[in-house]
């Protein structure tokens, strides 16, 4: 994959966080969304690149720009032939959320971020719009953490492999009634639970961080999500495990078909056999090279969000890459328009 991919995906996440913030704090989540989408789209269709989305925009709500199955990049126009040699370019497959975490920029909470996850061609699980069941954990638990372990048992190993009482972690679960009894039972085990509205891919990434004071994120979110997760932690070696969750009684709220039977003939027509299959963050982003890029739109555990100026703003970016090895928190100062003064912070 070309290197300087890594360099053009900031710019397409951060122009995403920029648009999306302008929306921050007015009760607009579509148009916040909206404007995402459009500011993310524009800027990756002038990368010199063949990628197409795999995970994007509602495969049900038929949206009209980055969804699931659109070419994205210069070297996917029709008339790509008279500036690039497409065949000379690795295909690659792009899981994108332009804004993750739409509710928290309308309403002018903590934690949204515009994310995307690059691989080559197969290299991301297309996951579903369902439900996934996520355990993340820092990577010294990587392993030894298991999903269909109680999570008692999970704090207990945890607890181990960080040399840190119960008492001291900290996990973090949607507030959802589905999740009544995974959180009686973190604080009945002693751990500390931090309850967040929305945006779990910001929850799942900040475990691989230390300082972040988030030790694990337990319990059900959306599946695309879940995915991009994963790439982040594959590069990062941090613990991810998914399994989709296909039956509409236990996920209890959203959008995820008529019934449980209804759900597994679609994973099977999707080659899903096994339903109930786990998969870790390998498996979820199993690409030779798998790049990770967020920008934050709200101020977040990860990055800061975007701070508009006169004529200007200021973006945190935080870029991952599994072949460089590297997790880069990238400040950017974007200049609109004649600025009277640049902001330092
Ligand atoms: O909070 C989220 C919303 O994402 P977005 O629609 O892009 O703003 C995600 O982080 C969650 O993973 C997920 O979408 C959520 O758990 C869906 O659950 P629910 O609200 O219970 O239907
Ligand atoms: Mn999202
Ligand atoms: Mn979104």
């Amino acid at each position: 994959m070309d290197s300087t991919l890594g360099l053009e995906i900031i710019e397409v996440v951060e122009r995403a966080a920029i648009a999306s913030a302008k929306w921050m704090g007015k009760g607009e989540k579509d148009t916040a969304d909206e404007v995402a989408v459009e500011a993310m789209r524009e800027r990756m269709n002038k990368i010199y690149m063949r990628g197409r989305i795999v995970i994007g925009e509602g495969e049900r709500d038929d949206a009209p720009m980055l969804y699931i199955g659109e070419e994205v990049g210069i070297c996917t126009r029709t008339d790509a032939k008279d500036f690039c040699n497409p065949d000379e370019l690795v295909e690659i497959d792009i899981a994108v959320d332009p804004c993750e975490g739409t509710n928290l920029v309308a309403y002018g909470q903590p934690g949204s971020m515009a994310v995307l996850a690059i691989s080559e061609k197969g290299g991301l699980f297309a996951a579903p719009d369902f439900y996934m069941k996520k355990l993340a954990a820092p990577a010294s638990a990587k392993g030894h953490v298991d999903i269909n372990k109680s999570a008692t048992e999970n704090l207990k190993i945890l607890s181990d492999c960080l040399e840190r009482s119960i008492e001291e972690l900290v996990v973090v679960v949607m507030d959802r009634s589905r999740h009544k009894d995974l959180i009686q039972e973190i604080r009945g085990a002693g751990a500390r639970v931090r309850l967040i509205s929305d945006g779990d891919v910001s929850a799942a990434i900040s475990c691989a961080f230390s300082g972040t004071n988030i030790h694990a994120l337990m319990g059900i979110g959306a599946a695309p999500e879940g995915v991009i997760s994963a790439a982040a932690m594959r590069c990062l070696d941090g613990h991810f495990q998914g399994q989709l969750i296909y039956d509409p009684e236990i996920v209890k709220t959203g959008l995820i078909g008529e019934s449980k039977e209804s759900n597994i003939a679609r994973l099977e027509s999707m080659g899903i056999t096994d339903p109930d299959r786990v998969y870790n963050a390998e498996e979820l982003a199993c690409g030779s090279t798998v790049l990770f890029a967020a920008c934050g739109i709200t101020p977040g555990t990860l990055m800061e969000g975007v701070r508009f100026f006169h004529g200007g703003a200021r973006t945190q970016s935080l870029v991952i890459s599994s072949q460089s090895k590297t997790a880069r928190f990238v400040d950017t100062v974007h200049l609109f328009d004649k600025p009277k003064y640049i902001q330092l912070r």
